[in-house]
């Protein structure tokens, strides 16, 4: 990895303390008039485990145990300090992609010195989370191998927890996403503490649309700042050639308010309700393929090379 001069720190102001108080047959998805997917997504035979590697449902965020108080601490300062001024500053650092330059898979390498403490199910190393995904999605649909791809990369957009990409605090990088810039709906989790976001109580920001339009499509919406974002900008601004529904998935993922929950339904425009077929399927094994059953990284390795070879160049700017 190649880390490039950096501008002063993100800075002070993300210390903590001082910051303000298918599914279902999807129908053919055709993108961008080069890709087009098969009309049907076919059925698989991944079987979801009813319990995580700590004995409790997955994503069960009321279980009383030390790790969930530890989350729902994460939520609190999540909800309060994420707001559409912090947003809009953090795109457009972040866009500039001049922190770095490496290649995807020393990016998955690097993950593995990360710890997302907004996740009540994960017990093992990202790369294994990455990997474990990767490989699930592909043994059901082996010809997708673009949604191989985005499984094994979705979650890179982690390492801006690292110092060498900014040390941004946890509420900052993980954890679910939600539009900023209008009223936060009652289907995020812990929706109690947004009472504490300055843009609660802002009169341009707390409606149902609030500065967007029905149906001005996600691509125009900004989402509270985190590694979904952040590595979309970053597969956008390298020219990767995955098909839009790859680039949504990664970008959306995190949107468990929309994905599983239909909130925020009125944002989104025709491509999107396409796109959201395919988040769909992702998520289902994002979710449940977190187990002890560890991947053999050596075994897989070349492949997803090939795979990387195929949709990105060989460096990136990040
Ligand atoms: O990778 C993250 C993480 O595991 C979070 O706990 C979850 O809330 C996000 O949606 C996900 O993208
Ligand atoms: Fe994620
Ligand atoms: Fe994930």
């Amino acid at each position: 990895m190649t880390i490039l001069a950096k501008q002063p720190a993100l800075g002070s102001q993300f210390d903590e303390k001082s910051v303000h108080t298918v599914t279902e047959e999807a129908k053919g998805v055709v993108l961008n008039g080069e890709f087009s997917l098969p009309k049907e997504v076919p059925h698989n035979g991944f079987t979801t485990p009813a319990i995580n590697s700590f004995g409790h449902s997955f994503r069960n965020y009321d279980a009383e145990s030390e790790r969930q108080k530890g989350v729902e601490e994460f939520y609190r300062r999540q909800h309060i300090n994420q707001t559409y001024d912090f947003v809009k500053k953090m795109r457009e650092h972040y866009k500039k992609l001049d922190e770095a330059e490496m290649s995807i898979w020393e990016c998955c390498e690097l993950l593995n010195k990360v710890v997302d403490e907004s996740d009540p199910d994960l017990d093992e190393p990202q790369i294994q989370h990455l990997l474990q995904t990767a490989e699930a999605i592909r043994k059901d649909y082996p010809n997708e191998d673009w949604l191989h791809l985005t499984a094994l990369i979705h979650d890179l957009g982690k390492i801006l927890l690292l110092p060498e990409f900014g040390e941004l605090p946890q509420w900052a990088v993980v954890g679910d996403t939600f539009p900023v810039g209008c009223a936060f709906d009652e289907a995020n989790i812990h929706h109690k503490y947004f009472k504490g976001n300055p843009d609660f109580n802002h009169p341009a920001y707390n409606t149902k649309e609030g500065v967007y339009t029905k149906g001005c499509g996600l691509n125009n919406v900004m989402m509270s700042w985190g590694h979904d974002d952040y590595m979309y900008l970053v597969a956008k601004g390298n020219g990767s050639t995955l098909p839009s529904a790859g680039l949504f998935i990664i970008r959306y993922h995190s949107f468990y308010p929309l994905h599983k929950e239909g909130a925020y339904a009125h944002l989104m425009n025709d491509e999107d309700r396409e796109n959201l077929k395919w988040l769909h399927v992702f998520n289902k094994y994002d979710l449940y393929s977190k187990s002890k059953v560890l991947v053999d990284v050596e075994k897989v390795k070349p492949y997803y090379q090939s795979l990387i070879q195929k949709y990105f160049p060989a460096k990136l700017k990040w």
